[in-house]
């Protein structure tokens, strides 16, 4: 099959069916935004919202002639056939979605009889009046239309017939694309691949594919029916959408240009599909999904030592694809999982020289072994792990201090303020320093007395705050006794990094975090300024 981007519809509901999702509200100017996005992944189609239904949806297709300046993609407004019994143009959604001035529209409409029966409380044959009627109205009035048939799937096995009459009569009217929608989400790729090559033997006319998660196989049964021969897929960003969701529009795009070698969107554009999830994500307020294949931030991160050793030879080895064909990147994950491997690979990405530190190496294994059994965890906390692994090497960097004590404080007072207090005692340079700072906690106190002791010898802390704490108690031993293990992300205004703590006591792990977070900040920029 030889197909191009402009032969081959990618069209995407994220603003749509996307906005369906439980828990998802955009505002008019995140639907913007959103489009805007979407339209930088090359996709061909974006399918805006529903006007006359949501007054939302309805601003949003206003704003969008003068505020949207698309490259890649047409904008598409969604809204239903006719209502029965109604004439088209009498119909006040039909104008609603004919007013929002969009070239191309969706309609939906029901494909499955018990639904026509049912949920229409129609006749078969006023539904088919209603799809045709309402495809020729939009045809008529200069728009392409495409047809998504809700229910084609479950409708099919009850009465392929009406299934097939259905598209016909759109087909007949002048629509475009008939959707097969796999609306209850319930189908596998076999029946799925069964069902749109029966179809395409009984109809001539493009058809598409709309696939609804529930089963966990919406990517897959959308696959399989392009396998299968249609033409036109629909899917959402990050697989947002009702119920459980749908195929993810990222996925659909990494496995139609890399696996199954379809240039559906520009060449350009297939980087730019890690941080467009993201942005999205960002926008629909959830927080994006670590483990989401292609774009996933742990998509093409190895733990075990296993994987580091054969990725050492070569990253194919254990990759199903480059990531930065996707925009996304490698990264080796140093745990109690390691081997040698993995500490010369995370040596690499760091930008430490491990030539012939073969015992250093080992050594590094070794002790993240030993401290991981213990509750430390260097997965998310590359600084700490650099500070462990320099710490072996012949030029390990030296102690920023030492410390002689430290004691910080909670007063609760009457009116009800609380206040915390933390004084340090540290040697540098032979020098005794004593610092004593305030804090809205403890953990804020010692940062403050810490930085305020150091700040003279080890200018570049001026600079340096805190951006994120996080603990997480581990394996609670029965009374108060557990051990705690603190992240805290620290910046510089140039970059973020995250160091770990580990200690039965909520404060000495802190303590530890801290420390490694000034030591990385000054081994970071070594010279002020
Ligand atoms: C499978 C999908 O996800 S399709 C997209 C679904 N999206 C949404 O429903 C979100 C937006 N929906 C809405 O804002 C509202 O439901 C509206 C404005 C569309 C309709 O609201 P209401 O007029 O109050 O009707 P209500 O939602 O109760 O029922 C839907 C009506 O549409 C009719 N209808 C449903 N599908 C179709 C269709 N394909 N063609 C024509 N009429 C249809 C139903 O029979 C029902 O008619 P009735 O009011 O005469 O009983
Ligand atoms: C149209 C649509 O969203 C569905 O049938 O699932």
């Amino acid at each position: 099959m030889t197909t191009s981007a402009t032969d081959f519809h990618v069209f995407d509901t994220t603003l749509r069916d996307g906005a369906q999702r439980e828990g998802v509200s955009y505002s008019v100017a995140d639907k913007l935004a959103v489009a805007r996005l979407l339209d930088e992944i090359g996709v061909g189609f974006i399918e805006g919202g529903w006007p006359g239904a949501l007054p939302k949806d309805t601003e949003f297709f206003s704003r969008a002639r003068t505020e949207l300046k698309l490259q890649h993609a047409q904008l598409v407004a969604f809204g239903s056939t006719r209502k029965a019994g109604v004439r088209v143009e009498d119909d006040p959604q039909v104008r609603a979605l004919l007013d929002a001035g969009t070239p191309v529209v969706c309609l939906v409409a029901k494909s499955d009889v018990r639904h026509v029966r049912e949920a229409l409380r129609t006749t078969l044959e006023e539904n088919l009046a209603m799809v045709a009627d309402t495809v020729a109205f939009f045809v008529g009035h200069g728009r392409r239309v495409f047809l998504d048939c809700e229910h084609f799937f479950d409708g099919y096995a009850t009465d392929s017939d009406y299934g097939v009459a259905v598209l016909q009569a759109a087909f007949g009217a002048g629509a475009e694309v008939g959707v097969l929608c796999d609306t209850n989400g319930g189908m596998l790729p076999s029946g799925v691949s069964r069902v749109v090559t029966d179809v395409r033997a009984r109809v001539s006319g493009r058809l598409g594919i709309h696939c609804q998660d529930d089963t966990g196989c919406a990517v897959a049964n959308s696959l399989a029916a392009v396998e299968a021969g249609v033409t036109h897929v629909q899917g959402t960003a990050n697989g947002y959408g009702e119920r459980a969701g749908n195929a993810d529009t990222f996925a659909l795009i990494g496995n139609l240009v890399t696996k199954m070698g379809l240039p559906v969107v520009p060449a350009e554009c297939l980087p730019e599909l890690q941080r467009v999830s993201h942005a999205i994500a960002e926008l629909a307020n959830i927080a994006p999904d670590d483990h989401q294949p292609f774009v996933g931030a742990s998509a093409f991160a190895h733990k075990a030592g296993l994987h580091a050793s054969a990725i050492k030879v070569s990253p194919q080895l254990y990759n199903h694809l480059d990531p930065a064909v996707v925009g996304n990147d490698m990264r080796i994950l140093v745990t109690e999982m390691a081997g040698r491997a993995s500490v010369e690979l995370k040596g690499r990405e760091l930008g430490v020289d491990l030539t012939g530190q073969s015992d250093a190496i080992g050594r590094v294994v070794d002790r993240v072994k030993v401290l991981e059994a213990d509750g430390w965890s260097f997965e998310a906390a590359d600084a700490s792990f650099e500070l462990l692994l320099r710490g072996q090497l012949p030029d390990a960097p030296a102690p920023l201090f030492e410390l002689e004590s430290y004691k910080t404080s909670v007063e609760h007072w009457g009116n009800g303020v609380v206040v915390s207090e933390a004084t340090v005692k540290v040697h540098v340079d032979g020098e005794r320093l004593i610092s004593t700072a305030e804090g809205n906690g403890p953990v804020n106190a010692l940062d403050n007395a810490l930085r305020q002791a150091l700040v003279n010898r080890y200018p570049q802390l001026a600079d340096v705050a805190l951006a994120d704490y996080k603990v997480r108690i581990l394996g609670w031993r029965g009374g108060t006794s557990a051990t705690t293990r603190v992240l805290i992300d620290t910046t510089d205004g140039v970059g973020e990094w995250t160091t770990v703590g580990v200690h039965a006591n909520i404060v000495e792990a802190s303590w530890h975090a801290l420390v490694d977070a000034l030591t990385y900040a000054v081994l970071r920029r070594p010279a002020a300024g």
